[in-house]
């Protein structure tokens, strides 16, 4: 029995490649879940995951290509030889990002999305259905910047009819309405700059190609409002070989041609060493900024545009009528799907918060938050527990709600990427209104802290030092911890040493002072000249 052993000894991979390749559902350092984690493991690694958001997303897209158009030939006992009656195939589809007011961050998206295929053509002439698009929901204040691949597309959303009462909500990736709108800006694209794919039809036989495909413009434009949507020039299809056997049915095409794009999905899922290296290449590739900016809800931006589909031989023989000496190699040629455009993306998220939080590590920040807030962030009385910003949402009586983020703790030299460094310097950039937490027990009871006027000092100067004129900000100071000994004497000194902005004594932990603050973010919010500090105002003499 032992040789049975060795042979399935030999299947199994070695121990040491066991133990360093990561379990898929570890996710990674700007991702997130992937699948689900066996029991226990899930438990050491989730807070860590779900500790703050994903503000920054590297997105691989596919669009569906296309489905090929049928060949096949209508045999009666009058006709033999046959007459064409294969169907169109349908277009694949593409995959979308929609600006949404109800997703915060980046942490539900995929790495990779694809577009659905289009059905292939069937015999007496049917076409062959759309392929699915794919729709990923993005926050407000998402950009786009391009890494690989075509720039993105903004659809126009053209009102186009009242909800069907039998729309599911949610169920976009079906949803008529939103096919129509994605129709709509195909074909305004294509009436645009891009180039397409040149459909042409053959009334001259023995003229030259090119010639005769420019002389086509009425038969494409019949052929785009009556079937197809355009694609893009890049997407060339050589086809080589006859496609598909006559009369093939949809049934029988497999999905093909992605496998390249789903091979290398596990780097996106694997650890955290992968995708800093991935983060590298791309940082070494011309990544061209700020190409889209999806700002308001309900936007979309085509990532991926599915494949034209290829055309039956009913509508070549009727249209382009090609040569009996070409009529294979045409068929062949033409008869195939598109494959769709792939892009290779970065999204990062801009404005993340109208309130952004800021001190020094252990102020008291994500206490603060969790006190105006609904928000449980992670709290510990050790520094940098807030690795990504947390957002907690304050609503008034009025309903009028503002967004908090409690940014990761800023120490000096932070503009020169000390601490956790430039990474949470770009979400204070992020906010509109800026509350700077001072602890006002860092030097009380022995504590070798700094005194909250320096504090406030240093945190200015950081502010400036990473963006000139970031502190001019509509600001105002949260004195925090004054329910400790000795608080309410340095309270009153910084009240002596920092003029221009208000100052709030807050004990963030008992909830005391909370409902003046509230007061007051609120009123900086709607104050038309709102202050921000100013460093002479500081005294720390
Ligand atoms: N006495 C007192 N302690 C507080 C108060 N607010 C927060 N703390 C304590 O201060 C410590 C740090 O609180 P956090 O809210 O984690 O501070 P943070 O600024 O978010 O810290 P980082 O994540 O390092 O940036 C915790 O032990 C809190 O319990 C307060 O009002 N009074």
């Amino acid at each position: 029995m032992w040789w049975r052993h060795q042979a399935v000894l030999r299947r199994l991979p070695p121990l040491r490649a066991v133990a360093q390749s990561p379990p898929r559902w570890a996710g990674g350092a700007l991702g997130c879940y992937h699948g689900s984690a066996p029991e226990g493991r899930k438990a050491k690694t989730a807070p860590l995951q779900a500790r703050g958001m994903v503000d920054k997303f590297r997105m691989r897209a596919k669009g569906g290509d296309g489905g090929n158009g049928c060949v096949s030939l209508r045999r009666s006992r009058s006709n033999r030889v046959g007459k064409p009656d294969g169907g169109n195939g349908g277009k694949g589809g593409d995959v979308i990002l929609e600006c949404s007011r109800s997703i915060w961050d980046f942490s539900g998206l995929q790495h990779h999305m694809r577009g659905g295929r289009g059905g292939n053509g069937v015999s007496k002439n049917q076409i062959g259905t759309r392929g699915s698009d794919k729709i990923a929901q993005v926050p407000v204040g998402t950009v786009i910047h391009l890494v690989e691949g075509e720039q993105p597309s903004l659809v126009v959303n053209k009102p186009t009819r009242a909800l069907d009462p039998w729309d599911i909500p949610g169920s976009d990736e079906h949803s008529s309405v939103s096919l129509n709108q994605i129709d709509n800006a195909v074909v305004k694209d294509f009436d645009g700059n891009l180039s397409h794919r040149h459909i042409a039809p053959e009334h001259n036989t023995d003229g030259n190609e090119a010639e005769r495909e420019s002389n086509s413009q009425s038969v494409k434009q019949k052929y785009l409002h009556t079937y197809a949507k355009p694609t893009f020039s890049n997407t060339n299809c050589e086809v080589r070989t006859y496609p598909h056997p006559e009369g093939i049915d949809e049934k029988d095409q497999t999905e093909s041609g992605d496998e390249d794009f789903w091979e290398d999905e596990d780097e996106f899922d694997i650890d955290d060493e992968v995708e800093e290296e991935e983060e590298e290449d791309s940082d070494q590739q011309d990544v061209q900024y700020s190409v889209a900016e999806l700002t308001k809800p309900g936007q979309r931006l085509i990532i991926a545009r599915g494949g034209e589909g290829g055309l039956g031989n009913a509508f070549i023989m009727k249209e382009m009528r090609p040569s009996k000496e070409y009529k294979e190699e045409k068929i062949a040629r033409l008869s195939t799907g598109l494959p769709g455009t792939e892009t290779f993306l970065i999204l990062e998220l801009k404005s993340i918060a109208d309130v952004g939080l800021v001190g020094l590590p252990n102020a008291g920040k994500s206490t603060l938050l969790s006190a105006l807030s609904r928000a449980q962030p992670e709290i510990a009385d050790y520094e940098f527990t807030t690795l990504r910003p947390n957002i907690g949402s304050l609503t008034y009586e009025d309903y009028f709600s503002v967004k908090v983020a409690d940014i990761p703790g800023l120490i000096k030299g932070a503009h020169e990427n000390r601490g956790l460094g430039h990474a949470f310097l770009r979400h204070i950039e992020r906010t509109k209104v800026l509350a700077y937490v001072l602890d006002l027990a860092a030097t009380l009871n022995g504590r070798k802290g700094i005194p909250p006027w320096e504090q406030l000092q240093d945190l200015v100067m950081e502010l400036e030092h990473y963006q000139e004129g970031l502190t001019k900000r509509p600001s105002l100071i949260v004195a925090n911890k004054i329910d400790e000994e000795g608080a309410e004497e340095m309270y009153e000194e910084l009240k002596r040493r920092v003029q221009g902005v208000p100052i709030f004594p807050v004990c963030a932990i008992l909830q005391e002072g909370v409902p003046d603050l509230r007061v007051g973010l609120r009123n900086l919010m709607d104050d038309s000249d709102p202050q921000g500090i100013d460093l002479s105002k500081i005294s720390v003499e």
